[in-house]
C-alpha cells in the first residue's frame, strides 16, 4: 500500500466510526479519487439506489454493469447531481470526493460547482448548437476564462486530448452538426475535459455509435485513463472487459459484486454476477 492509499484508509475508518479497520466493504489498494459510502437514493416514493459503498479509484476506469433498470445510469447521476434538476429526487449517504474530503451529495455544496468536477458524457452525442470552436470554448466561459488566446490554446489542448484536433483544425467555425456522430461524441468528451474536470463520468458512451467510432472512443478513454478517474455505465461485457480496471454489477438498486476487472470477469463470487455476465440474464 502506497503512502497516500495508507493516508486516505485511514482517513475512511477516522471518517466513519461505525467502520472497523480493515473490514470497510470493497476495499481496493489503489488511490481513491472517491468514495461512495452507504448511498441510496429515491425518485420521490421510489427508491432507485440501496446502501451503496463503491470506491473509485484515481485515474482508473471503473465499470458499472447490470441488467436494464438496475440503477447504472441512477448512480452515474449522483455524481454531478444531476437529480437536484427534479423536485422530490432525494439522496441519503454520501459520495466524498478526495483528497477533498468533500460530500459532493450534500445538498450544501453547489451542484453547479460539483459538475464542474464531475463531467458527463452521454449516449447520444448532444453538441450544443454552436461551432465546433464555441462547444469547447463555453466549458471554459463557465469557469470564469475570458481571455481569447488562453481560451484558443486550451480549446487546441483539449481537442487534441480528445484526438479530435487534426480531424477539425481547419473547420473550427463550422458547426459541430456537420460532425460525425463518432466525431460529435469526441467532441462532447473534449467539451468535459475543458474545464478540468476531476471525475469523467460516462453514460453508454458507444452504444450510439458505429464498431470504428466505437473503437476510436475506446482508444481514447485508454489514453484518458492515464489522467483522470473515469466511471463509465455500460451494456457491453466486452467494453467492460477491454478498459475497465473495476467492475462493479448491480441488481435492483444494490451492488451486488464489485472488484478487479479480472476477477469479476474470471472468478465472480456471486451467482448472480456470474449469470450476468454469461449472458444468462440481462
Ligand atoms: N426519472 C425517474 N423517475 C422515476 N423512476 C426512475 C426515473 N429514472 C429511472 N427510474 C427508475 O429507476 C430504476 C433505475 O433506472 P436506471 O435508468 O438508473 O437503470 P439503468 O440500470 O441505467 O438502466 P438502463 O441500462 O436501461 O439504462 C428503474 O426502475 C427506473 O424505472
Amino acid at each position: 500500500m502506497n503512502q497516500e492509499t495508507y493516508r486516505q484508509s485511514e482517513f475512511a475508518r477516522a471518517s466513519d466510526p461505525s467502520v472497523a479497520a480493515g473490514s470497510r466493504p470493497n476495499a481496493i489498494s489503489d488511490t481513491l479519487k472517491a468514495d461512495v459510502r452507504g448511498l441510496s437514493f429515491w425518485y420521490d416514493q421510489f427508491q432507485a439506489l440501496k446502501n451503496i459503498d463503491l470506491p473509485i479509484a484515481e485515474k482508473k476506469v471503473t465499470a458499472l454493469i447490470g441488467a436494464s433498470g438496475c440503477g447504472k445510469s441512477t448512480l452515474l447521476r449522483c455524481f454531478n447531481r444531476m437529480h437536484d434538476l427534479y423536485p422530490g429526487n432525494r439522496y441519503d449517504g454520501e459520495i466524498v470526493l478526495l483528497p477533498e474530503n468533500q460530500n459532493i451529495v450534500d445538498k450544501g455544496i453547489d451542484p453547479i460547482r460539483v459538475r464542474l468536477k464531475a463531467g458527463m458524457v452521454f449516449q447520444k452525442p448532444n453538441p450544443f448548437p454552436k461551432s465546433i470552436f464555441e462547444n469547447v470554448a463555453s466549458g471554459l466561459r463557465v469557469r470564469g476564462i475570458r481571455d481569447r488566446a488562453v481560451i484558443a490554446g486550451r480549446v487546441e489542448e483539449v481537442l487534441r486530448e480528445a484526438a479530435l484536433w487534426d480531424e477539425v483544425k481547419d473547420r473550427l467555425d463550422q458547426s459541430a452538426y456537420a460532425l460525425s456522430g463518432g466525431q460529435q461524441q469526441r467532441l462532447c468528451i473534449a467539451r468535459t475535459l475543458a474545464p478540468e474536470p476531476e471525475l469523467i463520468l460516462l453514460d453508454e458512451p458507444t452504444s450510439a455509435l458505429d464498431p470504428i467510432a466505437t473503437a476510436k472512443i475506446e482508444e481514447l478513454i485508454e489514453k484518458l485513463r492515464d489522467h483522470y478517474a473515469i466511471v463509465i455505465v455500460t451494456h457491453s461485457m466486452q467494453q467492460a472487459a477491454r478498459i475497465s480496471a473495476y467492475c462493479a454489477f448491480m441488481h435492483l438498486g444494490q451492488l451486488v459484486e464489485f472488484g478487479t476487472n479480472e476477477t469479476i470477469f474470471t472468478s465472480p463470487k456471486e451467482k448472480r454476477t456470474q449469470d450476468y455476465i454469461t449472458g444468462r440474464f440481462g
